[in-house]
């Protein structure tokens, strides 16, 4: 099939690349001529494990492509929409801004037969605002919505190796004719069994906010059990391990810590509120702003951890931050717990100097007041307190005897539940985490 790709953002860029590897031919339009010059060279312009290599391998098939002129799109007959829908700045709300330019610049390339294919989360209720579009000016062109659940870090895997398919199509024949096409190009993971839903627009846009506030709602779940162990003197981690082993609920996701962030959790469950709000059912989703609440308190905890260690002074303190993405194996630092809590830490008076393995630079562009060093190992030097706060593996196997050597005082707060605590506290570590005993 010829395919273009509309976005080539965290999701665009790995879509385009896996659907050459699918044996497409795949041309990638982006607005952002630096990502495209990027792209053209085959530098994936984001970290992302096993990008760079599947871009090579494609690009050297001569099946993938990449431009800034909308016109490139011309001539593919599946257009996948993948531009970004963040949260508005005055509000929850999603902006559909970016959407909504992407399908308008697409409309004068459409021809009878095409499909576009929205990839974007959005509120439910734009594939059907979007499809009236297309059909007044394309009346041959089909709209389906194919929502997208990769995970950053596994973006690649997830794309060519999906848990499952959705797509939300009209009726009738367009929506028969759609399903085949969508077939065609998912045939390399339906050919391994991958179950695909075919339903109506409403429900596959539905799906994604939906799987979405169930894994926000699982891990503040599990955060807000961490706030009754510290008030019990409880352990999270074995009690997420013991509710996990019943398979109606499930150990994965129950990870307690600094709680959910990035460019996706945070902003789809308050743009869902938003909708479930403008469609005047708001209460049905009133749990999820608890679920917000109980996340960002998270954040609020770790600070004042930080604070109660130091005696209540924050001022002047030294403070090493081993983490800034929001996640390990991702440089994405959209709404980053561990940039956030770095970045109160500084506001409050501390010196804090922060050092992540991927996401020093764009962590640095998003907070340029604070102190950023290439290891942990420089990160700590003279460190009164140390806040383990996104998980690489890299900070997991750190060396708790080596690293006491270049403190001031061995005192390690864990944001993640992701250190051995008896290694760090028989190296002569103070150790605290969150969830994990009185505070
Ligand atoms: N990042 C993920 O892991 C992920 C996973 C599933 C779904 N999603 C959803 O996919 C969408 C994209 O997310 P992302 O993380 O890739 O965002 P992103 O910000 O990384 O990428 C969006 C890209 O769209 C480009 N763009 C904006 N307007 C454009 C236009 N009119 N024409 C062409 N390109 C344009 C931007 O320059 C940018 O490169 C969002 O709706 C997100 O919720 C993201
Ligand atoms: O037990 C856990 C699991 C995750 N997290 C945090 O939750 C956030 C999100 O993690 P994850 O879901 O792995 O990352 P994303 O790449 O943002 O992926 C989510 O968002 C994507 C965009 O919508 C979806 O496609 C994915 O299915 C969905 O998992 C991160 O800050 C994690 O640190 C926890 O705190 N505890």
């Amino acid at each position: 099939m010829r395919i273009s790709v509309i976005g080539c953002g965290y999701l665009g860029a790995v879509h385009a690349a896996c659907m050459a590897k699918l044996g497409h031919v795949v041309t990638g339009f982006d607005v952002d001529k630096e990502k495209i010059d990027a792209l053209r060279r085959g530098e994936a312009p984001f970290f992302e494990p096993g990008l760079p290599a599947l871009l090579t391998e494609v690009m050297a098939t001569g099946r993938l492509s990449f431009s800034d002129d909308p016109a490139a799109v011309a001539g593919s007959n599946v257009h996948f929409v993948c531009v970004g829908t963040p949260q508005v700045s005055d509000g929850n709300a999603a902006d559909m801004t970016y959407v909504d330019a992407a399908v308008t610049s697409l409309l004068p390339h459409l021809a009878d037969g095409d499909l576009v294919v929205g990839k974007s989360t959005v509120p439910v209720g734009s594939a059907e605002r979007l499809a009236e579009q297309i059909a007044s000016t394309s009346p041959g062109a089909t709209l389906v919505w194919n929502p997208e659940f990769l995970r950053e870090g596994f973006a690649v895997k997830d794309t060519l190796h999906p848990d499952r398919l959705v797509y939300g199509v009209p009726e009738g024949d367009a929506g028969a004719r759609a399903v085949e096409i969508l077939d065609e190009v998912y045939a390399g993971p339906i050919a391994e069994g991958t179950p695909r839903i075919v339903s109506d627009y409403a429900t596959a846009q539905l799906v994604k906010v939906a799987a979405n506030s169930f894994l926000a709602t699982k891990i503040s779940f599990i955060n807000a059990m961490a706030e009754l162990c510290e008030a019990t003197g409880a352990d999270v981690t074995h009690l997420a391990e013991a509710i996990g082993h019943d398979e109606r609920i499930g150990r994965r996701f129950l990870n307690a810590g600094l709680g959910f962030g990035g460019g996706c959790l945070p902003k789809d469950i308050r743009a869902f509120m938003a909708r479930a709000d403008e469609l005047g059912v708001d209460q049905a989703l009133s749990f999820l702003r608890e679920v917000d609440a109980i996340n960002l308190r998270r954040r609020s905890r770790m600070v004042t951890l930080a604070s109660e260690e130091l005696d209540g002074t924050l001022e002047g303190r030294r403070i090493a931050v081993l983490g800034a993405s929001f996640k390990p194996n991702s440089d994405d630092v959209r709404d980053s717990p561990a940039l956030d809590v770095a970045a109160k830490l500084r506001e409050l008076g501390a010196q804090v100097v922060v050092t992540d393995p991927e996401a020093n630079a764009n962590a640095k562009a998003r907070q340029p007041q604070l102190v950023f060093v290439e290891s942990a190992e420089d990160a700590v030097v003279d460190a009164e307190l140390v806040l383990l706060l996104t998980e690489w593996p890299e900070f997991v196997q750190l060396d708790p005897v080596a690293l006491a050597k270049l403190v001031d005082s061995p005192r390690m707060l864990d944001g993640r539940n992701a250190l051995d605590p008896s290694a760090w506290r028989d190296a002569g570590w103070t150790y605290r985490a969150l969830g994990r005993g009185k505070h």
